[in-house]
């Protein structure tokens, strides 16, 4: 697989000013799959010089919107003629199944083809003026230099989130991936530069978050920074964004509650359960791994949960056979270890996994059993905190309110999930739960059309949809006085 491994900045494929490097690293055997370049503060202000200059410039923004949306189009036809080549290669990279990769290629086509379709369709509105002899309209203009920095967990596709939004409304980027996950934005990038997006509009800097991050979030010449990860880095990068009041877009974390009615359908939830929180091995924002089931069928459901967990298959991400990765680094499996600790110590009784697996062959990988954790109360760690990995925690409700209170005790609001066959109980559930996106009778669904986003300490601002591209967009009033004459005030 050929991949230029290196920046891209300012049109030019580039190693850091350092010359320093980082080792990437497969999660599943901890060999070594690309060597790339470390980039610091200098590089990102290269970054944002050619960003800048570009975006000054002002060639890309008033390139015609459907001759971007034409590039951007074509992009997303890349990465189709590419599928196979960049899924197994983020496989490689975050050790989930190649199957799930190729969803994720399947959803980050969707997107750039999404926002090709929107770039042209972003006109302003005029007015009905209130004064006379006047024009008023409203126009939509780029932001201007946006900064862009991403996880680890779905390191193409939150990218995409962000690409193909920014470039369809002619602002300038420089994109900051995770500095473990970084190989398919590289390649992105590639297939960017084919496309025909000109040098300087988007750009790539590898590394560390303390150095290109907090830079990108610091700078001056930054105009928005749009950070999806974790709410530590959120709140750091929103206190940097103020010294010049960037615009500001953050999709940070979830603890999502799963609210399982006894009335429900029974197979079809205990299988969507599992399917709301493995998927990855836990490592979404959105898993539903807060199981709020009521009380009656509780021990039936968490039996049959049991029974399906211990069947799982872990191992490598390329093996059809494989159901479950490994987890991204030592230091995040070291993470959920202290995790399931504290739920054993608060006094929630484990009814599998909580601990790693013993096969032989999973011993280089950062494997975890899957782990479920009954008798669980909402003052539980395990049940607050974001544990970002295969472990379900599971509380009972006897009411309606009693589930929704429940579902709502967070500082989190990123997503919910409610399974009943009474549709009246359903909607009277969603509209009390105070999430970003709420499912019924389904979990984890995502498409481009719907906006993505959290309510509380989930986030500001909402990626996909029409408001995900409206977030790098500035709304302009122009007022026009066709019959300018003096007022005589003064
Ligand atoms: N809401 C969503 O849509 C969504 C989607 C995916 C992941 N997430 C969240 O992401 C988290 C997991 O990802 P992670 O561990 O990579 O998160 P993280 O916050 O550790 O890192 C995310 C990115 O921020 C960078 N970063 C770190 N410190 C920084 C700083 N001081 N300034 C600027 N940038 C900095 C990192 O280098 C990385 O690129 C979870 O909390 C998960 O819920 C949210
Ligand atoms: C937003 N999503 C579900 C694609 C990835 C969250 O981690």
């Amino acid at each position: 697989m050929s991949l230029k491994n290196q920046q891209y900045i300012n049109g030019k494929w580039v190693d850091s000013i350092s010359g320093e490097t980082r080792e990437i690293i497969n999660p599943f055997n901890q060999e070594v799959i690309a060597t790339v370049p470390e980039g610091d503060e200098a590089d990102a202000k290269a970054a944002i010089a050619a960003a800048r200059d570009a975006f000054d410039k002002g060639e890309w923004s008033s390139t015609p919107a459907t001759e971007r949306g034409a590039i951007v189009r074509t992009i997303a036809e890349f990465i189709e003629r590419d599928k196979e080549e960049l899924a197994r290669l983020e496989s490689l990279d975050t050790g989930k199944t190649v199957e799930e990769s190729r969803g994720d290629m399947d959803d980050i086509a969707g997107v750039f083809r999404y926002y090709a379709e929107l770039a042209d369709k972003m006109g302003g509105e005029l007015i009905d003026s209130p004064v006379p002899n006047s024009v008023s309209k409203v126009v939509h203009e780029p932001v201007g230099v946006c900064g862009q920095i991403t996880p680890w967990n779905y390191p193409l596709l939150q990218a995409s989130w962000k690409l193909a939004p920014a470039l369809a409304t002619g602002n300038t980027l420089i994109m900051k991936p995770s500095e473990i996950t970084p190989l398919t934005t590289i390649k992105v990038f590639e297939l960017m530069e084919e496309a025909g997006v000109p040098a300087g509009v988007a750009n790539l800097v590898l590394g560390a978050g303390h150095t290109v991050g907090a830079e990108l979030s610091s700078n001056v010449d930054v105009d928005l920074i749009s950070f999806t990860g974790g709410i530590v880095t959120g709140k750091k990068i929103m206190q940097a964004a103020s010294v010049n009041v960037k615009k500001l877009a953050l999709e940070l974390g979830g603890k999502n509650p799963n609210i399982i009615f006894a009335d429900a359908d029974f197979d079809t939830a205990v299988d969507q359960a599992l399917n709301g929180v493995f998927f990855h091995a836990g490592q979404i924002c959105s898993a539903g791994t807060r199981l709020i089931v009521e009380e009656s069928i509780h021990d039936q459901f968490v039996d049959a949960l049991v029974e399906r967990v211990k069947k799982f298959k872990l191992g490598s991400g390329f093996d059809e056979a494989t159901q479950m990765g490994p987890l991204i680094s030592a230091e995040h499996l070291a993470k959920v270890e202290k995790y399931v600790e504290a739920g054993v110590k608060e006094g929630a009784t484990l009814a599998v996994g909580g601990r790693r697996p013993e096969e032989p062959e999973l011993q280089k990988g950062f494997f975890y059993l899957p782990t479920i954790f009954t008798n669980c109360t909402t003052d539980m760690t395990i049940v607050q905190e974001e544990a970002f990995g295969p472990v379900i925690t599971v509380e009972t409700f006897r009411s309606e309110e009693e589930a929704v209170k429940l579902a709502n005790d967070s500082i989190y609001g990123l997503a919910g999930g409610v399974w009943t066959n009474d549709i009246v109980k359903a909607e009277r559930c969603v509209a009390k739960m105070r999430m970003g996106t709420v499912w019924i009778n389904d979990f984890n669904l995502y498409f481009p059309h719907a906006p993505w986003g959290g309510f509380k300490q989930s986030g500001i601002g909402r990626e996909l949809g029409r408001l995900g591209i409206e977030e790098y967009t500035e709304t302009k009033h122009i007022f026009h006085n066709l019959k300018p004459e003096p007022i005589h005030w003064f």
